[in-house]
Parts: structure tokens; sequence; C-alpha cells
């Protein structure tokens, strides 16, 4: 199978506004005070608008974590050692990390793919081994990867996707020094500065903050002079973030609701929205982390975070404390009685 970005670009259905005029209409007729449930109300009409359905539901939640490392992080950018990418996907293989019980908690299926770990992961853990290649190459240098490899990363986060019957879709990550890359590929997409879209990631001390912001601007000055986000992808990573893209994209084509993360993962749906604009319309925001970044990106996707708990955790955590609550808006919107079904009076 040839796999083509511009093909997937161009079958992403459009925003289903028939489907959402339905649901804001229903909502309005719900016996509660119009706008009572404030973000709930417009969520609900949003998934509708996403899937085509007036009355929308997410009954199979799927997570999707990917894990690769960075040869920035040789910099000193991370205040973990880069080792920690692999150690914690054996954690989730044995459930073990925040997400594996998060998701239990909530009755999603967890998927967690090695894309691009740098050392070999035991054959027989239970994850999808689909390395791309052994960590990217530090980008202050040369590329990251090739154009080639980039492609292959977004590939298998949409075979994943695919393969999965997901009905929403979370995007995570694990990899040490990505929040480096995140802000050096976000920076490149928008044009933003890079002072502003650093942080301290795992918590960096402020030379290692000086490092990140360093280590970027080294990097945009070997970009090559492109809008193309392909080439900007393989310039500067990373393989998971390239993956949590595919993940989106395909999820886009199928109308399932792509619920972001913490920074990383929304530099992921800013890429997927580079790629393809149409893509940009089923992005939800589930959180709101402490990295500065992640405001600027969500303003520049205009999206709303529904949670804003200071989590900066990442590996889908944030997002799978907002399934719940979009579970909530949906149920409210299909079983809550109208006005006339229940005979309360409505606003004059
Ligand atoms: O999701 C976030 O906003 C977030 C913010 C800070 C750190 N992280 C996680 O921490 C790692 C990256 O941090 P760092 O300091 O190594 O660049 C990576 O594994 C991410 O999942 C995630
Ligand atoms: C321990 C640890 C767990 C993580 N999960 C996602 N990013 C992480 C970074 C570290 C350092």
């Amino acid at each position: 199978m040839t796999f083509l970005l511009s093909d997937i670009a161009a079958s992403i259905p459009a925003f289903d506004v028939h489907a959402a005029r339905q649901a804001r209409e229903r909502q309005d007729r719900l016996t509660k005070p119009q706008g009572s449930l404030g973000q709930l109300e417009a969520l609900s009409i949003q998934l509708a608008g996403i899937t085509g359905n007036p009355l929308p539901r997410t009954d199979r939640p799927g997570i999707f974590v990917f894990a690769a490392d960075h040869g920035v992080a040789a910099r000193g950018v991370s205040a973990y050692p880069a080792e920690v990418t692999a150690q914690m996907v054996l954690n989730y293989a044995r459930g073990g990390a925040v997400i594996n019980v998060l998701a239990k908690q909530i009755g999603a299926e967890l998927t967690v793919a090695d894309v691009g770990v740098s050392s070999a992961l035991p054959d027989d853990l239970i994850i999808h081994h689909r390395k791309v290649r052994l960590g990217t190459a530090d980008w202050t240098e040369g590329p990251a990867m090739t154009r080639e490899e980039a492609l292959r990363a977004i590939q298998i986060g949409a075979e994943i996707f695919e393969a999965s019957g997901a009905d929403l879709a979370v995007i995570g990550e694990m990899g040490i020094g990505n929040t480096t890359t995140a802000a050096a590929l976000s920076a490149a997409l928008t044009g933003l500065a890079p002072a502003e879209l650093i942080g301290r990631g795992t918590g960096v001390d402020d030379a290692g903050l000086a490092r990140k912001l360093a280590a970027i601007e080294t990097g945009l000055a070997r970009l090559p002079k492109t809008s193309d986000p392909l080439e900007i992808l393989s310039a500067i990573g990373g393989l998971e973030i390239a993956a949590m893209a595919g993940v989106a994209l395909a999820a886009a084509r199928r109308r399932v609701p792509v619920l972001l993360d913490g920074f990383i993962s929304t530099t992921a749906g800013l890429l997927a929205a580079a790629i393809a604009p149409a893509a940009r319309e089923y992005l939800l925001a589930s959180h709101r982390s402490p990295e500065p970044g992640h405001t600027l990106l969500l303003r520049r996707l205009e999206l709303t975070p529904l949670l804003d708990l200071g989590m900066r955790l990442g590996e889908g955590s944030g997002a799978a404390l907002a399934v719940p609550l979009i579970q909530s808006a949906l149920a409210v919107l299909r079983d809550v009685a109208t006005f006339e079904q229940a005979g309360v009076s409505d606003r004059e």
C-alpha cells in the first residue's frame, strides 16, 4: 500500500454543520437553563459535527502512547537521563505507569508503541514493536531523520489507529528530551519565538533552560527554508510526534475525535493540521500543561482546554482524565428529557 499524505489530507471530511445544528437545537430544549452546562454544551455540539451524528457516543476510547528517543537529549536539555524512555516502556508493558492506572480507571484500551526507542526492547514485551530507527539524530548537528522515516512514523500511527476500532483517540507520548523537540518543531511550524515556547519540561534548572534555547536556536538556524511540514518534521523530529500526527490524520479521516494531551501531544495536533488543515476541526484539548508553549499552541489552534490541573506528565494522562467529561457531556445530550417530554415550563 502506498501511503500518500496528500491522499489522507484530501479524504478528511468536512465538519458536519447540519449534525452540529441538530445537537445545538436539542441542547436548547433540555430541562436546564440554556447554557447552564457551560463548556460541556459546546463540546457535545462539536462532537456532533465531528462524528456527523446529532447524538454522538464515545464508548470505545483508545489511548495511543508512542515512545521514541531524541538525539538532542545528549545536550543536557532534560532533568532525566535518556534511558528513562526505554525504562518507562517496560513500565507501561508491566502495567505500572500512571497511564496504565488511568486507562483502567476509565475503561479505555491502552496501546503502547515503540517507534524509535534508541535501545533494543525485549521481543516478548507486549507492545507494538514498530521501531523506525534507533532514536532521532541530534538535530542541532544535522537532520533528525530522513523524509522517508518521518513518513513511515506517520504511517505507523495511522495503521495503529486503523487497527484499533477506537471511537475517540487520545494521543500521548514518552520521550526524554521531547519538550525541546516539540518547542523547536512548533517554532518552525508557527514562527512563534523559541524563548516563549520553552519550559522546564521534566524539571530542568535555569542552566538547562538556557541549553534548551541554545539547542533550538542552533537547530532552527540550520533548518532549510521551507514551509513543507514533512521537511520540517524530518529536520527536527521526533518519531513519536510523527506517529501521534498519524493517529490524528487517520482518526479525522474516519470522523473520530482526537483528544490532545499536553505540549508534545498538541505539537502533534499542530503538525497534523499543518499537513491537512481539515484535521484541525477534529482536535479537542483535554487540559492545559504548565509548559508555556502549550498555551500558545492551544491559542494558535483555537482550542479551549477542559481541565487545568497543573499536570505536566504527558503519556496521555491529562487526556485520560477528560474522557469521562466528554462521555458525560454526550450522555446529557442523548438522555436528558426535553421541556416538552417532562412537562416543565420553558423560558418566557
Ligand atoms: O505533556 C506535557 O505538557 C509534558 C510536559 C513536560 C514533560 N512531559 C514529559 O516528559 C518528557 C519530556 O520532558 P523533557 O524535560 O525530557 O523534555 C516526555 O516523556 C513527556 O512525556 C510532558
Ligand atoms: C519518570 C518519567 C515518566 C514519564 N512519563 C512521561 N514522561 C515521563 C518522564 C519521566 C522522567
